[in-house]
């Protein structure tokens, strides 16, 4: 017999974490394993509850035939040497509720679940979802320890999923034409430009009269707002789930989209020491650049607004929180 010594190949198989296996976390686990990008741990404080999803998540492989494993829990343990840490732990608002209203509850849960999946998951990028987003992407960073590129915050591909959904209803055309882009926070001074929206390449504002512009702008605006009042016990998760997804594909596959998302300023856009959301290229290294666009005296203002107020919410969150997290 050849006894010529065979060393197997080493393989590595991608490896999310997802913190908060609620309605956010269930429906991303269960993208990321039928898009067939990564095994998944799901975890949750409630005993038994992400254990359950994972095993239905498991059964439902039967039909759906693939070959990704996810595995619910309540232990960090089992959440070790993950690629991608994404964070969907913490409270929804409900109608009447402002995402701010959810500051002081949510940033002590993503503190403690940033800190002890990061312990067991150093090398991870991470990924947050948790609201108020702007201010929670900095309360993970903070605990994180993690250089502020490889953490980034989930909202203006959502932001921007929903302005290019209104379009395509408006105009009657095709999702798959339009490309829209959304700066700033995640609230009502987020900063949708028409300027960078195309549909097949034509400006939107050669498409639409600025009052439909308007109107499209201030809907997304409010797009959370309005799913909020409509189901009343939960908020948005199936476009969230969606749009988390295409960021942690983006990761995985080290694709260098240049998706919008919560980064770390460090004096682009002449802003500092705050998460916002602007262009950022993603890659296997997390936020391998941001991309500073041209915006002109309306759009720089309002993005100036946002900016300032999200530092004032990071500065009163630190206040509020300093002896809590
Ligand atoms: N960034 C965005 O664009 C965006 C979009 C949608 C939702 N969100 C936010 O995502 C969060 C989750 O939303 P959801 O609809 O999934 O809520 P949900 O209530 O369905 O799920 C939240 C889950 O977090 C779990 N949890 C609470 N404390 C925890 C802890 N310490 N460790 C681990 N798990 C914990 C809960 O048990 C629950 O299962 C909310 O804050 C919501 O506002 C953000
Ligand atoms: O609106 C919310 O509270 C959830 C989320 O931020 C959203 O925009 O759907």
């Amino acid at each position: 017999m050849n006894s010529t010594a065979f060393t197997p190949p080493t393989c590595h198989r991608p490896r999310v974490a997802v913190i908060g296996a609620g309605r956010v976390g269930s429906t991303l686990a269960q993208r990321i394993i039928e898009k067939n990008l990564a095994d998944v741990v799901l975890l949750d404080v409630v005993e038994g509850w992400p254990q359950g999803i994972a095993l239905d998540l498991m059964e439902a492989r039967g039909v759906e035939r693939h070959d990704r494993a996810i595995v619910g829990t309540n232990d960090y343990a089992d959440t070790a040497n993950a690629d991608v840490v994404v964070v969907t732990a913490g409270r929804p608002r409900r109608p009447g509720m402002n995402r701010d209203d959810l500051i002081v509850t949510n940033a002590q849960i993503v503190a403690g679940a940033t800190e002890q999946a990061i312990a067991r998951s150093p090398n991870a990028i991470v990924l947050v979802v948790t609201n108020p987003l702007d201010v929670m992407t900095y309360v993970a960073w903070e605990k994180s320890g993690l250089p502020a590129r490889r953490v980034v915050g989930m909202a203006g591909v959502l932001d921007a999923a929903r302005f290019k959904t209104f379009i395509s209803m408006e105009l009657g055309v095709s999702i798959r034409e339009i490309d829209a882009m959304v700066l700033g926070d995640h609230g009502q001074l987020m900063v949708p430009l028409p300027r960078y929206c195309t549909v097949n390449g034509i400006p939107l504002t050669e498409l639409m009269d600025d009052r439909a512009i308007d109107r499209l702008v201030e809907r997304t605006r409010h797009g959370g707002t309005e799913i909020v009042e409509l189901m009343k016990t939960a908020s948005a998760y199936f476009a969230p789930a969606s749009a988390a997804c295409a960021m942690v594909e983006a990761i995985l596959r080290d694709e260098s989209r240049i998706l919008p998302g919560a980064a770390y300023l460090e004096g682009e856009y002449g802003l500092n020491d705050l998460f916002l959301g602007v262009p950022c290229q993603l890659g296997c290294r997390g936020v391998e650049k941001i991309v500073e666009l041209q915006l002109d005296s309306a759009e720089r203002e309002a993005f100036e607004a946002s900016a300032k107020s999200v530092a004032a919410r990071i500065h009163k969150a630190k206040e509020l929180l300093s002896d809590k997290i």
